[in-house]
């Protein structure tokens, strides 16, 4: 854990932006300093398009966001920042002299990150105060959802400095990778470039357009790149011999002449307007915010199938969500919530991928909502992903949903949970979900829920502190009426 709560940030474009929503979202106070008239609109945008993909990525847990604050100058920025992000444009001269100006007004222990995409740390830091304070921080577009941050230290920079920069990254959920020496355009783009180099010589020559080399990437080897990369790939594909084998058949390759690496096609200007028209072409009329959309859509869900793996990035968005899981509960357990009343504990709103065919919300969600209360009720009564990491949970194993109502797209809904009765090793709980906007009631669950062993896969009983906590709220809220559906099974008739 680090203790930055404030940060400010220099430059709000496409990556400024997408810092200050990645802090924001993490429940940090940001203040930004961006001299474009149009910032407030811009983030605004921003963070409607961040808040979608976070609701969809991490449901239920996260934290209460941070305040964003659009001040008037650099020093405004910087003056009781913890943390300072650079995202300056591309020139050495104005990052180096706005980072001396900033260097001067921030605290001495306050941390700088440059946003640079190639430049060196140790000219961006030749004239700040303090320059052992600096690190390159190299994000990816959108900051917000992608987790890689390449963090590079300059001749001045301090292992110190290279340590709590890369705290603060992890804090935030991102990958933080370490590089080992400085070097012009790091590794991820170093990579990349080889790649647009050689796609620019393909349109150039003729052999496919923007589209068809975008799809070359991404039916083929982009969806192995996503969680493989390309050694662990091209170690698979050496077969049972493993990478031996794979240098010795396709090393030789490399001496024919296939690419044009060393090489770059001179960009002029009836070549930018063959891009420009090809790339229009592909985008098909649509925005940079729809098409921002439809990226974030699909990184979303290339995220949590990772996370359900375990694996890669997988691996940063499951341990992000644990983080995320002890904040949310930091944030529940600081609210005053009545034990006699039902629980509201969750809330949400209905997103598009929640839409069926019927065009309303679809059946398998209202589990998930529900399933999503009950993790609020376990975070309310202490159970931590400590707990979790020690093998106790409690599992559900009988549900009783009613749909009543309709939920429509972006309709904002509410849970309350009464829990009608505990032991040791099970609870019953009643979720009750209505529309936020005229209390409607839309569905209902009743549930069984059986602690468990998740190691032995048996039941066990609860820890006392939590039982006790539940035991506070059965006991509390044993005067409410019992709710209609409550024992009600399937075909069974209604009350009188
Ligand atoms: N766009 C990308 O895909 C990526 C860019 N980067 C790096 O991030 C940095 C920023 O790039 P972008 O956000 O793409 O550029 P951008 O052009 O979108 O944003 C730059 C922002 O800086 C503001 N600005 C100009 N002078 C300023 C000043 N004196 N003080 C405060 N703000 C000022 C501009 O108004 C603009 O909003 C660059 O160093 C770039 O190499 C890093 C990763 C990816
Ligand atoms: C184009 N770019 C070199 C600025 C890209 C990056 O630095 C990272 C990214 O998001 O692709």
């Amino acid at each position: 854990m680090t203790d930055i709560r404030k940060v400010g940030l220099i430059g709000g474009g496409v990556i400024g932006a997408g810092w200050a929503a990645r802090c924001l979202l993490n429940g940090l106070d940001v203040a930004l300093y961006d001299p474009d008239p149009e910032i407030g609109r811009k983030m605004d945008e921003v963070m409607a398009n961040a808040r979608r993909s976070y609701r969809r990525l991490f449901p239920d847990a996260h934290a209460p966001e941070g305040r964003l604050s659009l001040v008037a100058s650099v020093a405004d920025a910087v003056r009781d920042a913890d943390f300072v992000q650079e995202s300056l444009p591309e020139r050495i001269e104005l990052k180096r002299t706005v980072l001396a100006e900033a260097s001067r007004v921030a605290r001495p222990d306050t941390i700088f990150g440059s946003s640079t995409s190639g430049l060196l740390p140790t000219d961006i830091q030749a004239d700040m105060a303090g320059p052992e304070r600096l690190v390159v921080g190299h994000p990816f577009n959108p900051v917000y959802l992608m987790p890689l941050v390449e963090v590079c230290g300059g001749a001045r920079t301090s292992q110190e400095t290279k340590e709590r920069a890369a705290d603060f990254y992890r804090s935030i959920g991102m990958h933080p990778l370490m590089l080992r020496k400085e070097i012009d355009g790091f590794v991820a783009d170093r990579l990349m470039e080889a790649l647009w180099r050689e796609a620019l010589w393909l349109v150039r020559d003729g052999i496919a357009t923007t589209e068809e080399i975008d799809d070359a990437v991404r039916y083929g080897p982009g969806l192995r790149w996503a969680f493989m990369g390309t050694f662990l790939i091209y170690r698979i594909a050496g077969g049972e011999a493993g990478m031996r084998h794979f240098m010795a058949q396709f090393g030789p390759a490399l001496q024919w002449p296939w690419t044009k690496l060393t090489d770059v096609p001179e960009l002029t200007d009836a070549f930018v307007d063959q891009i420009a028209a090809q790339s229009d072409d592909q985008a098909g009329g649509k925005s940079i915010r729809e098409l921002e959309q439809l990226r974030d859509d699909c990184l979303v869900s290339v995220l949590s199938a990772l996370r359900a793996q375990g694996y890669a990035a997988g691996r940063t968005t499951k341990r992000y969500e644990e983080l995320q899981w002890d904040r949310a509960q930091a944030a529940t357990l600081a609210r005053i919530v009545d034990p006699a009343k039902p629980l509201r504990l969750h809330e949400c709103r209905v997103e598009v991928d929640w839409i069926d065919y019927n065009g309303h919300m679809t059946e398998s969600r209202y589990l998930y909502v529900f399933g999503n209360a009950s993790d609020a009720l376990f975070r309310h009564v202490g159970i931590d992903t400590e707990y979790h990491q020690a093998g106790k949970s409690y599992f559900t194993v009988e549900s009783h949903i009613m749909n009543i109502a309709e939920a429509s797209l972006n309709e904002s809904l509410y849970v309350t949970t009464q829990v009608l009765a505990v032991d040791p090793k099970r609870l019953h709980i009643f979720h009750s979900l209505y529309r936020a906007d005229d209390d409607v009631l839309v569905a209902t669950a009743e549930q069984m829920l059986i602690h468990v062993n998740t190691n032995e896969s048996h039941a066990v009983p609860a820890d006392e502190a939590v039982l006790d906590k539940l035991g506070v709220i059965v006991e509390a809220q044993k005067n409410l009426p019992r709710p209609a559906g409550a024992g009600r099974h399937v075909g069974a008739p209604r009350r009188p």
